[in-house]
């Protein structure tokens, strides 16, 4: 079948000027052609496009702004999060971006996000590189070619050659991403990381549902069993949500932004951003396997003289990445939309080694430990982490939350009461030891763990409670060994076990002292004092 020219679409509300040669649309083939001849990047033996992505190889929220208006002054729960940033400066900075794009070539993408359509938003994606619209070819909904062209809601243009003058502009330093909710606009400049991409329109519409929707978005990735049973799994950035979400025996929705609505959980993308770091095809099959001609690999090395990726050479950083459309993953479900959950899975990558790898939540301690959003966070995916730090990041997503934690909190905790949901707290983190003593959980076993709890296999057994935690561990699993089902039993001292444990409960209460309960109610307090 030929395919028709699309018609570049109308773009003088963008005021892009006459010179700009603009590539609409294009194919995934004509944009790795586009972007090898850019020499963007080159091919790997599995036939993915590998790019480097430049300075930055991470998100950089330090410079991440939000314009303060009419629409998002009241809302926006503003501080280091979401930073301010007036609409004359944005005026200024996007005249100033699109005079900088007016005589170069731009690749133009009309896109969607929520798989949803009683939620569906129209993107359109501009870049300077052919890679990174590639990227949203990948990341976003790929939209039926009639109803394509016409104006979107949102528009997103990235230009990471583009810098700002921090003294003029208004931004911290030469690279940004601003949100505009009144001219639905984000500008990203300076950096060539496509992660802002993606969360820049997952910050959106962690405003636009809650506020017009009243319904929860979440950084959680979700899959569903033969039976119609979904799960979702939170945790921030190298917890194991997409990891973990890819399972043989389960249908994909999707591995990283969902919303929760009346009656479904549903992406809001139309692909998946894994991580690459010692990657094998043994590990993880399904992700290994989606790694082939279409899929964009980001700051990998190769072996030596070869196309061949050295998945476990991390010297441009740890946060090698790929993306690949959902359907590259064999069982995913499109459109990816699933019943509402039947159990919740907090992933937390515990770095001191001193939470269980599973534990049951009762409502209070499902709704304190979502709230306080515990990691360690790994290196990598935000610029300046090294190594893994001690993190309390409320709702598992504090960096794309423009609102208070405590609207998404209020809106699980109200899901949580209405359908009977299972919730698990995952330790993926460390075992016999902290960070540096002990060693990364063996994936097999947290595997067998969520099988465990997703078969029912945990729910007539016995459970013995955390003196510290005062969380419930299974005292057995099927595929797991007993001992490793208590964290005190993998430390050699047991003295040094609990001393690290009381710091880590200290930390919690610490950080919990920040929310007031106003949204919770009453009845729940003494419990919520207890966790
Ligand atoms: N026990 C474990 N459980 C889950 N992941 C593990 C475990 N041990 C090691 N890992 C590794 O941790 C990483 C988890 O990354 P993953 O891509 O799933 O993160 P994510 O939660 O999807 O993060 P992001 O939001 O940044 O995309 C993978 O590289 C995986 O191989
Ligand atoms: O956003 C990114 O760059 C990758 C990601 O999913 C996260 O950090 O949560
Ligand atoms: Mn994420």
């Amino acid at each position: 079948m030929s395919k028709k020219k699309l018609q570049t679409p109308d773009l003088s509300y963008l005021n892009l000027g006459g010179n700009i040669a603009v590539k609409y649309q294009l194919s995934p083939t004509e944009l790795i052609d586009d972007a090898l001849l850019n020499k963007e990047g080159t091919l790997a033996a599995s036939g993915a496009l590998a790019v480097d992505t430049g300075k930055f190889t991470g998100r950089s929220p330090k410079d991440r702004f939000i314009v303060c208006d009419e629409v998002t002054e009241d809302q926006v729960w503003w501080g280091d999060v979401n930073i301010k940033i007036s609409p004359e400066k944005f005026d200024q900075l996007f005249y100033k971006l699109t005079n900088y794009l007016e005589d170069k070539q731009i690749y133009v993408r009309d896109s969607s996000a929520c798989a949803n359509p009683d939620y569906d938003i129209s993107i359109r994606v501009i870049t300077e590189t052919a890679y990174q619209n590639l990227f949203a070819h990948h990341l976003f909904i790929r939209p039926e070619e009639d109803g394509l062209g016409s104006t979107p809601e949102w528009t997103i243009i990235a230009a990471p050659g583009f810098l700002a003058d921090p003294a003029i502009d208004g931004t911290r330093q030469e690279n940004f991403s601003i949100i505009n909710f009144t001219r639905k606009m984000i500008l990203i400049g300076g950096t060539g990381y496509t992660g802002e991409i993606k969360k820049g329109i997952f910050s959106v519409l962690n405003f636009i549902l809650p506020v017009n929707k009243n319904t929860l978005s979440m950084h959680c990735s979700a899959n569903v069993g033969k039976n119609g049973d979904t799960a979702i799994f939170f945790g921030l950035s190298g917890t194991g949500k997409t990891t973990l979400s890819a399972d043989p025996e389960r249908g994909l929705i999707g591995d990283d932004e969902h919303g929760w609505g009346k009656d479904s959980v549903f992406n809001f993308e139309g692909g998946c951003y894994a991580k690459c770091v010692d990657l094998t095809e043994e590990k993880e099959p399904q992700i290994f396997k989606a790694i082939k001609f279409g899929s964009l690999l980001e700051n990998i090395n190769f072996f030596p003289g070869t196309k061949e990726v050295d998945y476990s050479n991390i010297s441009k950083t740890e946060n090698t990445r790929v993306a690949y459309p959902i359907d590259y993953i064999d069982n995913a479900i499109l459109p990816s939309i699933a019943a509402v959950p039947k159990n919740i899975f907090f992933l937390t990558a515990d770095a001191f080694g001193v939470l269980p790898p599973i534990s049951k939540l009762n409502v209070e301690q499902a709704m304190f430990h979502f709230m306080s959003g515990y990691t360690a966070k790994v290196a990598g995916t935000e610029t300046g982490v090294t190594e893994p730090q001690l993190t309390f990041s409320a709702c598992f997503g504090k960096a794309f939350l423009p609102l208070h934690p405590s609207r998404y909190a209020a809106l699980l905790g109200e899901k949580m009461e209405k359908h009977q949901v299972n919730v698990w707290l995952v330790n993926t983190g460390w075992s016999g030891g902290a960070y540096g003593v002990g060693r990364r959980m063996k994936l097999s076993y947290t595997r067998a763990m969520i099988t465990a709890a997703l078969n029912g296999d945990l729910d007539h057994n016995k459970y013995k409670q955390h003196h510290v935690f005062k969380l419930m561990m299974p005292l057995n699993c099927p595929g797991v060994p007993d001992e490793i089902l208590d964290p005190s039993k993998t430390w050699s001292n047991q003295e040094e076990y609990f001393l690290k444990a009381y710091e880590l409960s200290d930390a919690f209460k610490e950080n919990f002292k920040q929310f007031e309960l106003t949204k919770v109610p009453k009845s729940r307090h003494e419990a919520l004092k207890l966790c």
